[in-house]
């Protein structure tokens, strides 16, 4: 049988392509067919009816790249996906991950989601998620399994049997990335009646050396929004981290959810693999739950961090359950050679495994996936697809940041905002609202004083993120602190009465010129000349009304602005200049008569003790 099934062949680098064939072909152990592709050559398969769906030949392409399943034409949503003969059961990539960008495959996604006899079924989706090399191929395969032979006791599969459908394999390196669907959907009878269609989806493990933590909560939010049960597969036990990673991500999803309600989202089962601790919580289920209650109690004398985790999950999932499931045995985690058939299998893993996914998978477990309270069909649920794919391929959403990152930003963003405090009350000493005006030299020279004293302040400040990554906020607070300065000195001008009356000053000035001009210009005849005078005196005039109003009234505030602004302009362009020349020849001339008089004075000083 392992000669047939090309087992020797297989080495722990190969991926497990092969797909276990439907009961209609050859037998192996306990009624399975035991046969992989690799021995194979695919039927040919006969022309089917659009209807025939479920009859897929169960044949493998089984190089790693999926063969391209055929295009539908534009807007393909409203027609019916029909089967095509060349279609093999398969994983489709329905997200595809490009340099730390998601893209939605929907060509591939509709081909599953609208196929004639499931796009108006309830979907009920099964997804499992968590580290990556921790064995989610590997299960989701026995998932395969039962469904395709639930109605057997043995559904399990023969001793000899190679584990085939998602591709799994050995190694430390990622196998799976961005998100996969089987592409058979199945349909199931639950008890009521209803029929309902079953997706099983893998996705890209969690925290490989490929992924940003960005990409690694992506993934898991788009799984969790998308699943009516979410798998969350962890190792040996439930560390705080995973609990903390499963906030992160849960959290990430409901973000991008519109509505969220307050269970946002349906199912999540943790499972435990590896457990060793069957003397403390049995295997199973039973046991998982018990150790799950401990786990995710919330105690009063417990740290709020420890407490917020937990409340947090268990308000984000409707139901929450725990499975514990032994280590498999050391052919499966460290034989190159193992190929999933149960022979190299723990008694004890399969004992488990046979209780597990029929809670997961049986028709009476069905979870159907439901949004907003509303049942979601196949073809609903390729639209949620759409829609939240893109909400993550745009920039809305916050980055999710590693722990240090995220602790190094908190550190140094509360540093700056004491050195900001520091500075506006040292300032507020020296030009708060209630001080008196203060030099504009004194002000900038205490401004200086206070600004080095809270950089200072800041870099003594113990902060993480090392040298570079603290210089960028130590920079981010020296500009803060220049603009927090440049808004304090116009106060302080505001204070200056010369200053406040510089407006109605200019506006004067400027309706005495004109009055003058007129005068002039009317005398010698210029009559045109006159009449720009005296509008340009009356628009001042009304000015210089409005401006009144609105500083006694405070509204049209917009309006005061603008001839500020305006008196503002013609006084430093014009007035100033022209005052300035003014006084300073002025001064000038008196300092040359005082130095006049002065030399006058001694010269006749001189001139009366030279007489004496
Ligand atoms: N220790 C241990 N190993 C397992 C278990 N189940 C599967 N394996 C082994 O884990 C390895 C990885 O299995 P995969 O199913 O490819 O793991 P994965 O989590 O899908 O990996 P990625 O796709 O890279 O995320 C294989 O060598 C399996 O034989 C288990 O329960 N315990």
């Amino acid at each position: 049988m392992a000669a047939e099934s090309g087992l020797e062949k297989r080495t722990h680098l190969e991926n497990n392509y092969n797909h276990t064939l439907d009961g209609k072909g050859s037998k192996g152990v306990n009624g399975f067919k035991d046969c992989t592709i690799s021995q194979r050559k695919a039927p040919k398969p006969e022309a089917k009816s659009a209807d025939d769906n479920d009859l897929f030949p169960r044949t493998m392409d089984l190089g790693k790249n999926i063969s391209p399943t055929p295009q539908p034409k534009e807007g393909s949503q409203e027609k019916d996906v029909k089967p095509v003969e060349e279609k093999v059961a398969r994983p489709i990539q329905i997200v595809q991950a490009n340099e730390h960008n998601f893209e939605l495959n929907a060509t591939a996604l509709e081909e599953v989601l609208l196929q004639k006899h499931v796009k108006d079924l309830n979907v009920v989706v099964v997804s499992v998620a968590g580290a990556f090399r921790k064995g989610k191929s590997f299960l989701l395969d026995f998932m395969l399994r039962y469904m395709h032979n639930r109605d057997k006791d043995s559904w399990i599969g023969g001793n000899d049997e190679p584990l085939t459908g998602f591709t799994w394999r050995g190694g430390c390196e990622r196998e799976t990335t961005g998100i996969q669907v089987w592409s058979e959907v199945f349909v199931v009878e639950k008890p009521d009646g209803n029929k309902v269609a079953v997706l099983l989806v893998d996705t890209q493990g969690a925290f490989d050396s490929q992924s940003t933590i960005k990409d690694s909560a992506t993934v898991f939010a788009l799984s969790t929004m998308t699943s009516s049960v979410q798998v969350y597969n962890l190792s040996s036990n439930i560390q705080e981290d995973d609990l903390q990673h499963l906030q992160l991500f849960t959290e990430y999803g409901r973000l991008a959810m519109e509505e969220v309600s307050e269970k946002p989202f349906q199912s999540l089962m943790f499972l435990i693999r590896d457990w060793c601790f069957p003397y403390e919580y049995c295997y199973g289920m039973k046991g998982g739950n018990e150790f799950l209650d401990k786990r995710l109690q919330v105690k009063h004398n417990q740290h709020e961090e420890l407490q917020n985790v937990r409340n947090h999950i268990q308000h984000c999932f409707s139901n929450i359950n725990c499975f514990l499931l032994p280590h498999p045995g050391l052919k499966v985690a460290t034989n190159p050679k193992f190929d999933g058939r149960l022979r190299d299998i723990n008694e004890e893993f399969k004992k488990e495994l046979a209780q597990l996914v029929p809670l997961l998978l049986a028709p009476s477990q069905l979870v159907e996936k439901e949004i907003g309270g509303n049942k979601v069909t196949c073809k609903d649920l390729l639209e949620y697809f759409k829609a939240y794919i893109k909400i993550y391929q745009g920039e809305e959403l916050p980055h999710p940041k590693t722990m240090l990152q995220a602790t190094a930003e908190a550190n140094n963003l509360t540093a700056v905002a004491g050195a900001k405090d520091l500075y506006s009350k040292k300032m507020e000493q020296v030009c708060g609202g209630d001080k008196p005006y203060v030099a504009p030299g004194d002000l900038k020279r205490c401004h200086e004083e206070i600004r080095d004293y809270s950089v200072s302040y800041f870099r003594s400040v113990k902060k993480m993120g090392g040298k570079e990554f603290c210089q960028r906020y130590q920079n981010q607070l020296e500009s803060e602190l220049e603009e927090t300065y440049t808004n304090l000195s116009k106060q302080n001008d505001g204070k200056n009465i010369f200053y406040a009356a510089r407006t109605p000053a200019t506006l004067f000035a400027v309706m005495f010129i004109t009055y003058v001009v007129s005068g002039v210009t009317g005398f010698i005849g210029l009559s045109t000349l006159a009449a720009l005078a005296n509008l340009v005196m009356g628009v001042t005039l009304l000015s210089l009304c409005a401006w009144g109003y609105v500083k006694y009234s405070g509204e049209f505030r917009e309006l005061g602005t603008i001839i500020d602004e305006v008196a503002e302009a013609l006084w430093v362009q014009v007035l100033k200049p022209v005052t300035e020349q003014y006084m300073g020849d002025n001064m000038r001339q008196t300092v040359m008569n005082s130095i006049r008089a002065s030399l006058t004075e001694q010269g006749s000083q001189q001139t009366r003790l030279k007489t004496d």
